[in-house]
C-alpha cells in the first residue's frame, strides 16, 4: 500500500526523468517543525548550490477504508492531503525566503523507511538528510521485522545515495559518497552507539572522541527517524566506519560491501540485544512510573502542608500587620500628643517674645529717662554752682553797696551845710536855646533813638544837650522827680547829670571833648588808642557798670555799646544815657528804630539775646554788651562776626591774628586771659557769663594798675597842664569844692562865697547883676578834677 507525488516544474520533471539528480538534496520531513526547521537549516546551508527536495512520507489514517464508503474516503482523504500540503508549504515559504529552490515529494505509506526507500528507488536520489533522536542512538528502540530489514536491503538496492542523519543541527551518522559532497567534507565526526555489547568495544574510542552534543540525543526525533533506529546493526556498522575513518574526520564512506557479510550475524546479536533492551526498558519504565507516582503523591502532601504553613504565614503576618498598625496609630496619636505640645510651645515662645520686645522697649525707655535725669541732674548742679557764684558776687556786691552807702553818708554829711546840696539845676527853654545857639545844626554831635545831642555853653559851662522827644509819658512834675533821682546817681566813670529843661524834655550833661569810644575806634581821632588807655577805658566800663547794677534798685544800662562810652581830655570813660530809657515813652522806642534804623543794625551786636528771646534786661544783658566792647578794644575790628574771629583765633592760638597792634604790643598772657574773659561775657546763656565783680574787675584792676605805671601814662603825665575849667576864677587855683553860682561860673565854694558874703551882688565874672545868691554843687567837675588829680 502507497502512492507517491511529485510536485516539480515541468522542465525539472524531464530532467530527473532522464539522468541522475545530484543537484537535489532529498530532505526527509516530518511533523514537528522545530525539527524540520533545523533540518532544512542544515541542508540550505551546507548545500547552498542545490535545490531541496522535501520529502515526506505520509502514514494513512489506519481507519480509513475505501471499500467501506468512496465518498466518506475520499473526503477524509482530501481533509488529510491539504493539512498535509499546508505544513509542506510552511517549509517551503520559510526555504523560498532564502532564495533555494524547492519541491515537494511526497509519499502515502503505512511506514516511513519503506517510503522513503521507494522514493530513493523511484527518483534515483543521490543526496538524502534524514533527522535523528536520542533514544533511536542511546537507547535503541523495538524495531519492526519489516523495517529491520529494509535497510540491508537499502544499501544493497541504493548504493550510491548518500544519506546524512542530523540531530541539532549536528551529524549523527553518514553514509556518503565523498566525491558527491565535496562540500561538507569538514562535517564534524560520527559517533553512534546503539546496543550494550557494541558500547563496549567502542568504550575506548568513546571516551576519547565522542563530542558532547551525542549525550544528550533529543526524542523529539523519534517519530522521523523509528524506522532506522530500530536497525541497530546497520546503524552500528556504520558507526564503527565512521570511527575507523574518523581520524581525518572528513566525512564518512560506507563500505557497503565489506560490511554486508557481518550484517546478518548482526541481526542475530541485534535481536537478543533487543529483547534484553526492551526488558530493560519496560523495567525502567515501571520504575519511572512508580516513581512519577510517588513524586505526585509527596507533591500533593507538600503542596497541603505548603498551604497550611502559607496559611500560618499569613494569620502571622496578619496579626504582625495588625500589631504593626496598632503601633503606628499609637505612634501616630503620639505624633499628635507632640504636634499640639510644640504648638503650645510655640505659642508660649511668641508670648515670651512679645513680652521681651516689650520689656526691651521698656528698659530702652528707661535708659532714656535715666539719661534725661541725669542730664537734668548735671544741669541742676550746673545751676546749683551758677547760683552760689551768684549769692557769693551779690555778698560782694552788697558789701561794695554798703561801703558806697557810708561813704555817700559820709559825703552828705560833709555837705550838709550847704542849702544848694539838695538842689538841682533846672533851665529854662530860654536857656536851653541860648545855650545851643538856637538849635544851631553845626552843634549838632549827634543824634540818637531818643533825641538829638547839642554841644553848648550854658552858664559858662561847657556842656551836652539832648533833646529827648517833645512826646513823653510823663508830666513836667514826674518828668522833673525822674532827672532829679537820676541826678543822684552819680559815680567817676558816669556821665555827670548838670541839670534839666522839663520845658523842653532836655537833659543837661557836662561835656567831654574827646569824644565817644566808637568815635576812637573808627579812627575819627587823630590817633589810635593806646593798648594802656584801652584796658583803663575797660576797667572804667566794668567800675560803672558794677556800681549801677549794685545801686538800689538796681539800674541796668540796656544800651552800652562804644557810642555811649564818652571820654574826657584824660581819656577817663564815662558812660552816658543812664536812666534814659525809664524817660521815654515805651513807643518810642519802636517810632526811634525807624528813624534811626542803619544805626540800630550796627548796635544789635550788642545786644544780649536773651533780651531778644525774653524782652527783659538783666544785669547780665549789660555784661553781653561789655563782652563786645571788651573784644572791640582788643581787636579794633568792626562788629560783625567779631566772636566768631576771636573765637577762631583762640583755638588757633594765634590771638595775635585779630589784635589791633595800632595799639601797641600787648602784653600776650594778660590779652589772651582777657579774651577769654570777654569770650565768655558774649556767651548766649546769660548763666555762663561772668560776674563783673569777681570774675572781670579781678583782672581788669590789676591790669590796670599796671598800665598806670607804664608809657605812654607816664610821659602824658609830665606834659599834661592843667584844665582852666578846673581852676577858679577868682583864687586861681584848681578847685577842690567847686560851685556854681547864678551867673553859671563854677568858683571855688570858699572864694564864691566870701565874694557874695563881702556885700557883692554881681558876678565877678561878668560884672552883672546875679539873680540870686544860691550855689549848686558841680559835682562833674569835682569828679572831673579829683580823677585829674588822682592821675597826676
Ligand atoms: N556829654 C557828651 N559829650 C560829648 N559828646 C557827646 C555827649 N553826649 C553825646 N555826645 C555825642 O553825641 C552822639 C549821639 O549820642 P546819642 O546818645 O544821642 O546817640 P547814640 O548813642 O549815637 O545812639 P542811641 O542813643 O540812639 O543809642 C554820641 O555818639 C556822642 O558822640
Amino acid at each position: 500500500m502507497g502512492s507517491i507525488q511529485l510536485q516539480l516544474p515541468e522542465a525539472e520533471q524531464q530532467h530527473r526523468d532522464t539522468d541522475t539528480d545530484t543537484d537535489t538534496v532529498y530532505v526527509a520531513v516530518g511533523n514537528n517543525i522545530r525539527k524540520t526547521q533545523q533540518l532544512l537549516h542544515w541542508a540550505s546551508h551546507n548545500f547552498p548550490s542545490k535545490s531541496i527536495c522535501l520529502l515526506h512520507v505520509h502514514h494513512p489514517h489506519p481507519h480509513r477504508n475505501p471499500s467501506r464508503d468512496e465518498t466518506q474516503y475520499h473526503s477524509f482523504s482530501d481533509h488529510e492531503s491539504k493539512k498535509m500540503h499546508e505544513l509542506l508549504d510552511q517549509y517551503v515559504a520559510n526555504l523560498v525566503q532564502t532564495g533555494v529552490r524547492v519541491y515537494k515529494l511526497l509519499i502515502e505509506m503505512d511506514n516511513t523507511e519503506k517510503g522513503i526507500m521507494e522514493a530513493i528507488a523511484q527518483h534515483n536520489i543521490r543526496l538524502l538528510v534524514i533527522g535523528a533522536a536520542a533514544e533511536t542512538y542511546n537507547l535503541g528502540k523495538p524495531a519492526e521485522q519489516e523495517s529491520a530489514k529494509s535497510i540491508p536491503s537499502l544499501k544493497q538496492a541504493f548504493p550510491s545515495c548518500n544519506i546524512w542523519f542530523i540531530c541539532d543541527g549536528i551529524i549523527k551518522c553518514t553514509r556518503v559518497d565523498s566525491k558527491l559532497t565535496p562540500e561538507i567534507e569538514t562535517a564534524p565526526p560520527l559517533l553512534v552507539l546503539n546496543s550494550h555489547a557494541e558500547a563496549e568495544q567502542s568504550q575506548k574510542f568513546e571516551s576519547e572522541s565522542i563530542p558532547d552534543g551525542l549525550e544528550h540525543l533529543d526524542s523529539d526525533d523519534v517519530e522521523e527517524i523509528e524506522t532506522f533506529s530500530s536497525h541497530g546493526s546497520l546503524c552500528s556498522k556504520w558507526s564503527s566506519i565512521s570511527v575507523t575513518d574518523s581520524s581525518n574526520l572528513t566525512g564518512l564512506l560506507f563500505h557497503e560491501e565489506e560490511v554486508d557479510d557481518e550484517i546478518e550475524d548482526n541481526s542475530k546479536i541485534n535481536g537478543r540485544l533487543e529483547e534484553s533492551t526492551r526488558d530493560t526498558k519496560s523495567m525502567r519504565r515501571k520504575e519511572f512510573e512508580q516513581a512519577l507516582k510517588q513524586w505526585k503523591v509527596k507533591e500533593r502532601t507538600l503542596e497541603k502542608g505548603e498551604v497550611l504553613e502559607i496559611e500560618s504565614l499569613c494569620t502571622k503576618e496578619k496579626n504582625k500587620r495588625r500589631e504593626v498598625e496598632e503601633q503606628l496609630a499609637r505612634e501616630k496619636e503620639e505624633l499628635q500628643k507632640t504636634k499640639n505640645q510644640q504648638d503650645e510651645i510655640m505659642h508660649g515662645l511668641l508670648a515670651v517674645q512679645e513680652q521681651n520686645s516689650a520689656l526691651e522697649n521698656q528698659l530702652s525707655e528707661t535708659q532714656n529717662t535715666a539719661k534725661e535725669l541725669e542730664e537734668k541732674i548735671l544741669s541742676a548742679v550746673d545751676l546749683l554752682i551758677s547760683f552760689k557764684e551768684k549769692r557769693d558776687r551779690l555778698q560782694i556786691e552788697c558789701a561794695n553797696a554798703a561801703k558806697q552807702v557810708q561813704v555817700l553818708r559820709e559825703f552828705g554829711k560833709s555837705h550838709t551845710a550847704f542849702s544848694y546840696a539838695v538842689e538841682f539845676p533846672v533851665f529854662s527853654f530860654m536857656e536851653i536855646n541860648e545855650a545851643t545857639n538856637d538849635f544851631d545844626p553845626s552843634w549838632k554831635i549827634g543824634e540818637g533813638r531818643y533825641g538829638s545831642v547839642y554841644k553848648g555853653v550854658l552858664r559858662n559851662m561847657h556842656v551836652a544837650i539832648k533833646m529827648l522827644p517833645s512826646y513823653g509819658c510823663q508830666s513836667q512834675l514826674e518828668f522833673e522827680r525822674q532827672v532829679a533821682v537820676l541826678s543822684q546817681v552819680r559815680h567817676r566813670n558816669l556821665l555827670t547829670l548838670i541839670g534839666t529843661c522839663a520845658e523842653s524834655r532836655s537833659l543837661v550833661y557836662e561835656y567831654l571833648n574827646n569824644g565817644s569810644l566808637e568815635g576812637h575806634l573808627a579812627r575819627k581821632e587823630k590817633s589810635p588808642l593806646p593798648w594802656q588807655i584801652r584796658i583803663s577805658i575797660a576797667a572804667d566800663i566794668c567800675s560803672a557798670l558794677i556800681f549801677l547794677h549794685s545801686s538800689e534798685p538796681s539800674i541796668i544800662h540796656g544800651n552800652l555799646k562804644a557810642s555811649k562810652v564818652l571820654l574826657d581830655a584824660n581819656f577817663v570813660a564815662k558812660l552816658a544815657d543812664i536812666g534814659i530809657r525809664g524817660l521815654v515813652e515805651k513807643n518810642v522806642d519802636s517810632a526811634d528804630t525807624t528813624r534811626t534804623h542803619s544805626h540800630s543794625n550796627e548796635s544789635l551786636a550788642y545786644v544780649d539775646p536773651e533780651y531778644v528771646a525774653t524782652d527783659k534786661f538783666t544785669p547780665e544783658s549789660d555784661v553781653y554788651s561789655f563782652g563786645i566792647l571788651l573784644l572791640q578794644l582788643l581787636t579794633g575790628r568792626p562788629l560783625l562776626g567779631l566772636v566768631k574771629d576771636v573765637k577762631c583765633a583762640l583755638e588757633k592760638d594765634n590771638l595775635e591774628a585779630v589784635l589791633d597792634f595800632s595799639a601797641g604790643e600787648w602784653p600776650l598772657d594778660q590779652t589772651i586771659h582777657l579774651a577769654y574773659l570777654a569770650l565768655r561775657c558774649c556767651d548766649k546763656s546769660w548763666l555762663n557769663r561772668p560776674d563783673l565783680t569777681s570774675d572781670i574787675w579781678g583782672v581788669l584792676e590789676p591790669f590796670k594798675t599796671m598800665c598806670m605805671n607804664m608809657p605812654p601814662y607816664l610821659t602824658s603825665k609830665k606834659h599834661r597842664r592843667t584844665p582852666s575849667h578846673f581852676v577858679c576864677p577868682i583864687v586861681q587855683e584848681v578847685m577842690e569844692d567847686p560851685y556854681i553860682a547864678a551867673d553859671g561860673f563854677t568858683y571855688e565854694a570858699e572864694a564864691i562865697r566870701e565874694w557874695l558874703d563881702s556885700g557883692h551882688d554881681t558876678s565877678p565874672m561878668t560884672n552883672l547883676k546875679l539873680e540870686h545868691t544860691n550855689l549848686v554843687p558841680n559835682y562833674a567837675l569835682h569828679n572831673a578834677i579829683q580823677e585829674w588829680q588822682q592821675l597826676q
